[in-house]
């Protein structure tokens, strides 16, 4: 029985963690669970998981310390439930740097981590990599292109891998030209053409930062080269990524856009139970596969993140924060779609520059890029 912390629990990822840990009840025990405002939903996983022995919670609007022996309140929630429960595997599916230090509270226990909470490797993938090191721990991917290249990675050695070819949708906006995005609205952009996600990720997709953040999480998931790893697009979403090996073979992986594979893969690696679809691929009917060359001057957000990926340090952090605070902004209807791009662009120009960052200074980076965009923008006093 795999003891299971689920951080995110009330969002996209967490709730498909949840259909996936429910069909395997002889496997998997869900004894901690955090979110950060939706208490109701909470209230109700406990419910229909009597195994909880720890929640947490980023706000204290509502009394739910009746639920189980220990509620944390607060942004600490995280690493105050994984301080206080027995667990083997950790679910990192929270949107935002808030991930970073529970995965990392996680790996120092030496516990692994099944992540889909990118954030902690754009922003810290350097101290995520080190703690891996230092504790002899794993990171299961749970992202859907990286889950893809870690299951065609079985087929062949890393050493023999010419590329990794990450596959992008286009987003909302891909049939525009960037001509074409002064204007598009929120709900607009909400509107992925494949996949339902959250709205942060639905977003990123959109600018493109969503595959610039992918190349980041998979030079450190998969210790490979920046110059190793390419993306393409590829409307229909239907190959979630390949691997290309030096005898020429390119490996994919292919799948309907259901997340619960790659989360159920991430849980029960190397093993493939019976997973029931909800709209299975039929190759006869819907396999049509397209592929476009990357268009670095239309979605200049995946060119940055590649010079940002290469020099590393603190880098990382601030182009994930400037995003983090832009999205918020332009879901909030304070900026316009193209000034999420401007927001980054403008923040990793002034960033202070740290090589060897600690989390102090990722904290720092992070705080320093939400700042400058509010700033920016002068909403100082909204
Ligand atoms: N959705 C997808 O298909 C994919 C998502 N990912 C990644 O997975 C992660 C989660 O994405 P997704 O599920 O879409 O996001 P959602 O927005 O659907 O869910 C976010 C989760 O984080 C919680 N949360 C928000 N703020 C806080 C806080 N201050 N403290 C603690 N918890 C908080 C939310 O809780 P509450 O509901 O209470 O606000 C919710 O449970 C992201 O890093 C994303 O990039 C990666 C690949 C695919
Ligand atoms: C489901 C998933 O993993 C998302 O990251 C998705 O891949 C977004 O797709 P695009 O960023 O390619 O639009
Ligand atoms: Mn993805």
């Amino acid at each position: 029985m795999k003891r299971i912390v689920l951080l995110g629990a009330t969002g996209s990822i967490g709730r498909q963690t949840l259909d996936v840990l429910s069909k395997h009840p002889d496997e998997f025990s869900l004894v901690g669970i955090c979110a950060g405002h939706n208490a109701k939903e909470l209230k109700e996983i406990a419910e229909a998981f009597p195994s909880v022995e720890v929640i947490g919670l980023s706000e204290n609007k509502e009394d739910i310390t009746f639920l189980c022996d220990h509620v944390f309140y607060g942004e600490d929630n995280m690493v105050q439930c994984l301080q206080h429960c027995d667990y083997d595997l950790l679910v990192n599916a929270v949107v935002g740097f808030r991930g970073l230090k529970p995965t990392l509270e996680s790996l120092r226990q030496g516990k692994d981590v099944a992540l889909a909470n990118k954030e902690s490797l754009v922003a810290g993938g350097v101290l995520v990599k080190k703690m891996l090191e230092k504790t002899n721990t794993k990171l299961y991917p749970i992202d859907s292109e990286h889950s893809a290249i870690f299951q065609c990675l079985q087929a062949g050695k890393k050493e023999e891998v010419r590329r990794l070819i990450i596959t992008a949708s286009g987003g909302s906006f891909r049939d525009r030209t960037r001509e074409q995005l002064q204007d598009v609205s929120v709900e607009q952009a909400l509107s992925h053409p494949n996949w339902n996600m959250g709205k942060r990720i639905t977003i990123d997709s959109a600018t493109m930062v969503n595959k610039g953040f992918e190349v980041i999480e998979a030079h450190y998931l998969f210790d490979l080269p920046y110059e190793k790893i390419d993306t393409v697009l590829h409307a229909q979403s239907l190959i979630h990524s390949m691997v290309e090996y030096n005898d020429n073979a390119i490996m994919a992986q292919l799948g309907s856009a259901d997340m619960r594979l790659p989360i159920q893969y991430a849980l029960m690696y190397p093993n493939r139970p019976y997973l029931k679809e909800e709209h299975p691929l039929d190759m006869t009917k819907t396999l049509t596969l397209d592929f476009k060359e990357m268009d670095y001057e239309r979605y200049p957000m995946l060119k940055l993140a590649y010079q940002v990926g290469k020099r590393e340090g603190n880098l990382g952090a601030c182009f994930n924060g400037a995003d983090e605070k832009a999205v918020e902004l332009f879901l909030d209807k304070k900026i316009s779609f193209l000034q999420i791009e401007e927001s980054i662009e403008k923040a990793v120009e002034a960033a202070t520059f740290v090589a060897d960052p600690t989390l102090e200074d990722l904290e720092r980076t992070d705080q320093e890029a939400r700042e400058f965009v509010v700033r920016y923008w002068g909403l100082e006093n909204q």
